[in-house]
């Protein structure tokens, strides 16, 4: 024996690495490689799950080998320790396995240093522990000026250092510099231990860690971001909070120039866009405060409606035709609120006071004293005219009186009002309470003081509103009706509808299309289709499939059954039970569309995902372009808002029009072209795509606007 060494031990899955350089254990250039030398051997040895680091002989260091310093006051030579930080960042703090100091009697200078970059210490009752180099000129060199403030804080650490005081192990343990105070007799056993549980909790930190990457690798091609998010927390846990940082910053480089996040910075911008309208929203107008909102039906939509206004203060009269409607609508809301209380959202006493402020009633006369009123029934005209008559001769003459139609002209449900101009569209989407989109519909006659004051309602109840021209499905539904209808074309012509969902599911859609019928209700899916095959005959598809399905009552989740069968929370793909209808419908689509779509070089049976996603969006996208030329919106980001919103297009991806300029939109008038001449009019690019194509355009700029001649 004799001479500094480090040794090392191995017991119950801990190493016990001990340094020994009588009479105080300075750290000896010998000492440092000892240690570098033992701790690194048992970060590698698998019988080794945790590590201890203590001194012999009862103390567990004096500190850096002042001899050296001496030798450099001397200007002797002397070995550079400047690679010693390094070991004890990699090694000793930032290690696989956890590292303990186990602290008899003197941890001072350098000693106290190896012990603070250890993941946590333990000191017997007189242990001293303190950063006295300063007595001695120099300044703590392996990391103490660092890791002292962060564990005792910022003035008791300038105390320590500035001062050379040490501290005794109870005010260590007080300020956090030590873990545990532990008999001199049970340091390393209890050293031990500390260090075992330490290693059982990386152990479950890495499980958290798989589970989280299994979600984060699932959209990983798609969405980069979650998985860098994941590398950076885990590399600052394993490796340190200095490699943690340089990992983040190299994530951080990835994640911003990524797609997704060009997409998602759009999307932020363009959703806090849609308030303002131009010529409505800066001319000056105040939007007034709604105190009271009427709601005419209590059905999904109408408590949808009366719940999100409650929640946010809005006062509701809730009007049904029947008493036992009325109490079925009073317990949706009810309902809608208690799932908030479930889910945490709200106190049960918030949730009392707002169904309070929900007046349910069988007459008008309440809505006197309505700010807005709202129609929430079922789609039929000559109940909606009626409704608006009513309201029209109940409400005041300043009252907003709107309607939450998804697919009627809103100027034939004013044709029997006195002053038809105050009607507005207020488009919900179920769950009116969830959703957050709010499409606003305009007339070309609606004064802009209505659409301020629908606006202001968007606000009170913390929705997103876009406000669009009247026509056929407005924005969201019309620039979707494409997207059922050329999946149910590619169905036809033989494409699995398993396959499609699975497509459109992982361009980053929630579901596909016909997973989204089963959950709409394919009786709803025909009624919403034929006012589209009635109103843009030409480029509609008519697919026998959804009629069948509704026929043979699979109607979708709600009868059980539709494209895939449905048990509770399970849907699973029904290929025989669809089959038959399939075989009709495919049948059928032989005398509807033209014989080129079933020529023998049709590319289906090799058609790839992505033109399956083409196929299905390009469409939507030549919709889209068709509002955008007609003015339904102001802007495209408020169709790529719609889209997010109302539909569910991935956000990442930034909205409808965004993605289509990231395709291009000569890619996509060409194709359409190509796929036009073969299957018809659903895929004719429209003249606002055409000439964004030729013109090198982005379809989001919106059409060019000829010189304002009111100006000329
Ligand atoms: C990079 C780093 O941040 C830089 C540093 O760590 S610089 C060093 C910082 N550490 C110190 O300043 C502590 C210096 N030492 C002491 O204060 C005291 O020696 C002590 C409190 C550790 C022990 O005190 P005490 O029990 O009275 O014994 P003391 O007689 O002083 O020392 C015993 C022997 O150890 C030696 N010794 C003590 N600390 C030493 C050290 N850090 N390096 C080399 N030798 C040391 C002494 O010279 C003495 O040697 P000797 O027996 O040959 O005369």
């Amino acid at each position: 024996m004799g001479g500094p060494a480090v040794t090392l031990e191995v017991a119950n899955g801990v190493a016990v690495v001990t340094m020994s350089n009588p009479p105080v254990n300075a750290l000896a250039i010998k000492i440092l490689e000892g240690l570098k030398t033992q701790v690194e051997a048992a970060q590698r040895d698998p019988k080794v799950r945790a590590i201890v680091i203590t001194g012999s002989k009862g103390k567990f260091s004096g500190g850096f080998d002042i001899t050296q310093l001496k030798a450099r006051t001397e200007g002797k030579p002397v070995r550079n320790m400047s690679d010693f930080n390094a070991t004890l960042n990699s090694v000793v703090e930032s290690g696989a396995k956890p590292t303990v100091a186990a602290i008899e009697n003197l941890a001072l200078g350098g000693g106290l240093e190896v012990a603070m970059a250890c993941n946590a210490r333990v000191a017997t009752p007189k242990a001293q522990l303190g950063l006295p180099e300063l007595q001695l000129g120099v300044i703590p060199g392996f990391g103490g000026t660092q890791r002292l403030p962060r564990l005792v804080g910022l003035q008791k650490a300038l105390e320590m250092m500035l001062k050379s005081k040490p501290i005794k192990a109870e005010e260590a343990l007080k300020l956090g510099l030590v873990d545990a105070i532990a008999p001199r007799d049970a340091l390393t056993q209890t050293a031990s231990k500390l260090a075992l549980d330490i290693a059982e909790k990386r152990a479950e930190a890495k499980k958290i860690f798989a589970v989280a990457r299994r979600g984060a690798k699932r959209v990983q091609k798609l969405m980069p971001h979650p998985m860098l998010c994941i590398d950076a927390i885990e590399a600052g846990i394993n490796k340190g909070a200095s490699e943690g940082l340089i990992v983040e910053q190299d994530a951080f480089a990835k994640a911003v120039s990524s797609a997704a996040c060009k997409g998602l910075v759009h999307f932020f911008f363009a959703s806090r866009g849609t308030a303002a309208v131009p010529g409505v929203t800066d001319v000056g107008l105040a939007p007034r405060v709604m105190k009271c909102v009427g709601v005419v039906g209590g059905g999904l939509m109408g408590s949808g409606i009366a719940t999100a206004c409650v929640m946010n203060g809005v006062s509701v009269v809730l009007k049904e035709i029947n008493q036992k409607f009325l109490d079925a609508g009073m317990s949706r809301v009810k309902a809608n609120l208690a799932s908030a209380v479930k889910k945490g959202r709200l106190t049960q006493q918030k949730a009392d006071a707002m169904y309070a402020n929900c007046h349910p009633t069988l007459s008008y006369g309440a809505f006197s004293k309505v700010d807005m009123a709202i129609e929430a029934v079922i789609e039929n005209l000559g109940l909606k005219q009626k409704i608006f008559s009513d309201l029209e001769s109940s409400c005041r003459p300043d009252a907003i009186l709107s309607t939450n139609t998804s697919t009627i002209d809103i100027t034939k449900v004013a044709q029997k009002m006195k002053n038809p101009e105050r009607i507005v569209g207020a488009h919900f989407f179920s769950p009116a309470h969830v959703m957050q989109l709010f499409e606003i519909i305009r007339t070309d006659i609606t004064p802009p003081q209505v659409l301020v004051d629908t606006l202001g309602l968007s606000k009170q109840i913390k929705k997103t509103p876009v406000v669009v021209g009247n026509c056929t499905g407005f924005a969201v539904n019309r620039v979707f009706f494409p997207y059922t209808m050329s999946a149910c074309l590619l169905l036809d012509l033989g494409c699995d509808p398993y396959a499609i969902d699975n497509a459109i599911r992982m361009f980053g859609m929630p579901i596909g299309p016909f997973r989204l019928g089963d959950l709409v209700g394919h009786d709803v899916g025909v009624a919403v289709g034929s006012n589209f095959i009635e109103d843009f005959p030409e480029r509609v598809y008519r697919c026998a499939m959804i009629p069948s399905l509704v026929a043979s009552k699979r109607l979708g989740e709600k009868s059980g059954s539709g494209f895939y069968v449905h048990k509770g929370k399970t849907s699973l793909p029904d290929p025989e039970g669809i089959a038959p209808l399939l075989a009709a419908s495919r049948a059928n689509a032989r005398s509807q569309l033209p014989a080129s779509a079933f020529a023998a070089d049709a590319p289906l049976a090799a058609l790839t995902q992505s033109d399956i996603v083409e196929m299905i969006f390009f469409p939507v996208v030549n919709e889209a372009c068709r509002c955008l030329a007609e003015g339904v919106v102001v802007r495209a980001g408020d169709l790529d808002t719609a889209a997010i919103l109302g539909m569910g297009f991935p956000p990442f991806r930034g909205g409808i029009v965004h993605w289509a300029d990231s395709v291009g939109a000569k890619r996509i008038a060409d194709r359409l072209r190509e796929w036009s001449t073969r299957y018809g009019g659903i895929y004719q690019p429209c003249p606002y795509l055409e000439d964004c194509a030729v013109q090198g355009r982005t379809l989001s700029e919106g059409p060019i606007k000829g010189p304002d001649r009111s100006k000329l």
